[in-house]
């Protein structure tokens, strides 16, 4: 897939500050949201998901919709997150998979061989238009607040399409690209092809950023991210380039490879918990945003260990801005853990608002 898309015009949202931030621009205040601020720890959301899968949630665009509306109203967090899944995707192209309950995405027949990977299907727009619709109807319900839309990153699909299933070592998915090269870069090449298909989708249809989620990248040394992962990632930036929206690029536990990430062509590079925003800000190199990076576990300490944390890192992140960092979207390391009380949430973003 070759040739920049052309995007048609979208909304202007030129003071909102999740793109101001991202983009090195003034903020109104600082942006926040927070990674799975849809989903089970919101009871609204227990209760329109009950009795439908997720899955079969993802392409019911009024659902889709409701879903991702529910965080922005009750928090009133500066971006909404479509509500989506990686591998919804993998699912529309034809992929035999389902998401199960509180184990993750798993795939009937896994893929391993040349012949699996000749045989993996192509996406075709259409087969997304449910969420193309639910991005159509957000951005006219949204306002003044960004919608963000995403995809998993190259490598994080990899893992799960080798593997079967959620894995802790990914030792197949090592196996595969240290013992078989050619065939790992043609199923990374598929992959990619799938990855900015449904991003050009939900671009086409409206939404004002873009996450790529490589979530497991953090399990690859620097060398194996630069020759095994690297290449495709940077691919699907630049495919989504002239849409001329921030692309932000996140994983967990890489803060070896934050560098390298923010090579692939990323305006915005998402940092985990376990390095400071200023360290990482030098690590990423000037003239990115970074986003992050509170611990998902601490919304557990209760409120004053948690303004706590908030407070520092905003000092960390003013330092990540004197050392060339261009902005900061406050989020947390990773997901809303299901059990978290979605009151500190909400507090949590009038803080950050505050300072
Ligand atoms: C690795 C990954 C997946 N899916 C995703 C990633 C990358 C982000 C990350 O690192 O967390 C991305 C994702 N999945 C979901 C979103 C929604 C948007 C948001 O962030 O609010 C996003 C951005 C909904 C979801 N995706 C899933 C849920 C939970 C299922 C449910 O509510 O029934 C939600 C709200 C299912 C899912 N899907 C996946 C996992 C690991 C799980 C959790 C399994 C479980 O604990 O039950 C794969």
């Amino acid at each position: 897939m070759t040739g920049r898309a052309e995007y048609p015009a979208r909304r202007v949202l030129d003071d909102a500050p999740l793109l101001a931030a991202a983009t090195g621009r003034p903020v109104k205040h600082r942006p926040v949201w927070f990674m799975r601020q849809a989903g089970r720890s919101l009871p609204e959301y227990r209760e329109i998901r009950a009795g439908i899968g997720m899955l079969e949630s993802c392409f019911d665009p009024e659902l889709v919709c409701e879903i991702t509306m529910q965080p922005v109203r009750r928090h009133k967090v500066d971006a909404a997150i479509l509500f989506s899944d990686i591998v919804v995707p993998l699912k529309a192209a034809g992929i035999d998979l389902d998401i199960k309950a509180g184990i993750g995405p798993v795939v009937e027949n896994p893929v391993r061989t040349v012949a699996d990977v000749a045989a993996l299907p192509r996406l075709v727009p259409d087969e997304v238009g449910a969420v193309a619709q639910a991005v159509r109807l957000l951005t006219a319900e949204l306002g003044e607040t960004a919608l963000i839309g995403f995809a998993g990153a190259p490598f994080t699909l990899a893992s799960y399409l080798v593997e079967g299933g959620p894995s802790r070592n990914h030792e197949r998915t090592k196996a595969l690209m240290h013992a078989d090269a050619k065939t790992w870069h043609a199923l990374l090449g598929r992959i990619t092809d799938i990855t900015i298909a449904f991003l050009q989708a939900q671009l086409h249809a409206g939404v004002d950023a873009v996450q790529l989620f490589d979530s497991w990248a953090g399990a690859l040394s620097l060398a194996e991210y630069r020759e095994f992962v690297l290449p495709h990632s940077e691919r699907v930036f630049a495919e989504v380039e002239s849409a001329h929206v921030p692309r932000i690029h996140f994983g967990v536990g890489t803060g070896e490879l934050l560098g390298a990430m923010g090579e692939a062509g990323a305006d915005v590079v998402g940092v985990d918990w376990r390095i400071p925003l200023d360290v990482a800000a030098r690590r990423v190199g000037p003239g990115k945003a970074l986003q992050g990076n509170l611990d998902p576990a601490v919304l557990f300490a209760g409120w004053d260990a948690t303004e706590k944390e908030v407070r520092r890192i905003c000092r960390e992140a003013d330092a990540a801005l004197a050392a060339g960092a261009t902005g900061h979207i406050f989020n947390l390391g990773h997901g809303v853990l299901p059990d978290t009380d979605p009151a500190i949430l909400t507090d949590v973003v009038e803080l950050v608002h505050s300072l």
